[in-house]
């Protein structure tokens, strides 16, 4: 099998006996579900139990359905076709748009293209000789900007117009996600929920949360050091812990490692659907939100008997921890948190209830955005560390230079060493610009109509930065396929020239804009721990076969938001 294990062997500060990741999935992302011909047993139990109540109710609601729908398509298309000039992209239709061009893979008669979705529309930029590009689905509008050049102008420059986001109906309608700040619209309950957040995960706050970061490493190495075998799962399964168990304390305080355990894995069943479903167009609804309301025995309506098993996650993922908090803080147990922090100096009992909701909104963001997205940057690194031994020795010897080497003279590596490890710090950017965990970003939304370089961007476009593109920008970062950490390193040509540091990457994995994740500083502290306490005492390798062979790691795409 070509599975990844990633070894550690021994270092001076302690010697594990092994450890290993699990192969990084990355597997293909479904554009949109038309139909779904797996769960027809709900409409043939209709069917057969009242044959003609149900052939009435399906012709007269399909055909008063369809008239509506094709009404709003045509209105659509008529408001934007005699505009201004559209920017470049696939072939379209009058009316339908590019619905074609996807339509024999989403009913599922082609395989889908195995490409990602970054990659298509770079590809698509380049053949129409521009960096901004345009789809219309059934007169839905999504604009993409490939370069970091025309992400600026309109997501930073023209913040006021591009900070709102596009209608989820499947994930937050259906799914009972619109509580969750990342998908508000631009609007006064966005911006309250987001200075409540900001607030508690900025720069300077953040450096609170180091003494119980430095508690859980060393139970994290402890963990590894006791590993019988090098065993991937288990290495997998401590780093998605220990991300979790940092976000836990931070917005909760909990730290029992079994309360730890049982959240840690309510937030990945809470995200998984997520991922699967947010990106725009996944389902057929986010271009059509009309189709919410098709009751849920309706034809190709299996996206909202999905969608009705999901909201569980939603509910739960907001009360359970937010009830567990309340009750220790009645019984005066509570150690200090976001919880805390925000309920510190209010009466709850005459505060409105809405400031009370807009904390407990926020905690349940942080809960879950911070447990996966900080996980899949740290298997990114451990997977690039793996394959390029070379960058790893030279951090492994940059750690030696600075925290001494030998049995217990050596220490491990804290935040106040974090200036003089420039090259470790580079391994986490180099991490972010080559694999970045978010490569279409999370999309915004237009709220007037604009013009950039001559193209009309018509009011309502979901518009999109490609990460992706803008990191692998080849002017930006020169060879760019390449996994090179010391392009964020100051140094001189052989003449003796100073070459500047390339641009931090950060400024483009993290989204833009208004929007920008504002929990990036907290999953930058964390992922540099990780990264340089595990090869501060450890050697990450490929996993050995039966014959004593490395195996080369197998990378596979998983399609979603967090790849
Ligand atoms: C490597 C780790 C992470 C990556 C790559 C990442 C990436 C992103 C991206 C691309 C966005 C959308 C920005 C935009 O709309 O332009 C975002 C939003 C957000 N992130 Fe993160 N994130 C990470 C970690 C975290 C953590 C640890 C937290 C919580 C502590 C967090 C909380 C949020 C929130 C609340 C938003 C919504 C902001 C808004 O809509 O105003 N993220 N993140």
């Amino acid at each position: 099998m070509n599975d990844i294990k990633v070894l550690a062997s021994d270092r001076t500060r302690c010697s594990p006996e092994g450890s290993g990741v699990r192969r990084i999935n990355r597997a293909l992302q479904r554009v949109f579900l038309l139909t779904d011909a797996k769960h027809p047993q709900s409409l043939s139990l209709l069917k057969n139990t009242y044959p003609i109540l149900y052939m009435t109710m399906s012709t007269t609601s399909t055909s008063l359905l369809g008239f509506v729908l094709l009404s709003i398509i045509y209105y659509r298309w008529v408001a934007t076709r005699s505009r201004a000039r559209l920017p470049p992209g696939p072939k379209r239709l009058p009316i339908i748009g590019s619905l074609l061009n996807t339509l024999p893979a989403r009913m599922g008669l082609v395989p889908p293209n195995p490409k990602p979705l970054y990659e298509r529309y770079l590809e698509i930029g380049k053949a129409s000789n521009s960096d901004v590009i345009h789809i219309d689905v059934m007169g839905d509008h999504t604009v993409v900007l490939n370069s970091v050049k025309a992400a600026t102008e309109l997501l930073d420059h023209r913040s006021s117009n591009y900070s709102s986001r596009p209608a989820m109906p499947m994930v937050d309608d259906l799914m009972g996600w619109e509580w969750d700040l990342a998908h508000m619209p631009y609007s006064d309950r966005w911006r309250r929920h987001r200075k409540t957040f900001t607030h508690y995960f900025q720069p300077r706050a953040i450096t609170e949360h180091h003494p119980f970061q430095r508690k859980s490493i060393t139970e994290l190495l402890q963990k590894l050091l006791a590993l019988p075998d090098p065993d991937p799962v288990e290495l997998e399964g401590y780093i998605q812990h220990h991300a979790g168990s940092i976000i836990l304390r931070a917005t909760y305080g909990i730290v029992s490692p079994k309360d730890q355990e049982y959240y840690v894995d309510l937030a990945h069943r809470a995200i998984t659907p997520i991922i699967h479903a947010a990106p725009h167009g996944t389902y057929l609804v986010d271009y059509l939100p009309l189709l919410k309301y098709v009751p849920n025995w309706f034809p190709g309506a299996d996206f909202k008997r999905k969608a009705k098993t999901w909201s569980k996650y939603s509910i739960d993922l907001k009360d359970q921890p937010w009830e567990k908090v309340q009750s220790e803080i009645a019984a005066g147990t509570a150690l200090p948190s976001f919880v805390t922090r925000n309920l510190e100096g209010i009466d709850t009992a005459s505060v409105s209830e809405q400031v009370i909701e807009e904390i407990k909104n926020c905690a349940g963001v942080a809960y879950l955005a911070g447990s996966d997205t900080s996980i899949a940057l740290m298997r990114c690194a451990i997977l690039a560390l793996a394959t390029h031994p070379e960058v790893q020795e030279r951090a492994q010897k940059e750690l030696d230079s600075v925290l001494g080497t030998g049995g217990s003279n050596g220490r491990l590596p804290d935040y106040a060493d974090r200036e003089d490890l420039p090259y470790l710090s580079a391994i986490i950017s180099e991490t972010l610009r080559y694999y970045p965990v978010t490569p279409l970003a999370l999309p915004h939304a237009c709220l007037e109509d604009d013009i950039y370089e001559g193209h009309y961007i018509p009011k309502g476009s979901t518009v999109i930065g490609n990460s992706w593109a803008i990191l692998h920008d080849e002017k930006l970062y020169p060879d760019p396929m390449t996994y090179n950490p010391s392009r964020f390193l100051k140094r001189k040509t052989d003449s003796g020239k100073e070459i500047e540091p390339q641009p931090n990457p950060a400024l483009y994995a993290f989204g833009f804009g208004r929007r920008i994740c504002p929990g990036r500083w907290l999953a930058l502290d964390t992922s540099w721990l990780v990264i340089s306490s595990i090869l501060a005492t450890c050697t990450i390798q490929k996993a050995l076969d039966s014959n004593g062979k490395e195996m080369e790691p197998l990378v596979e795409y998983e399609r979603g938001l967090v790849e």
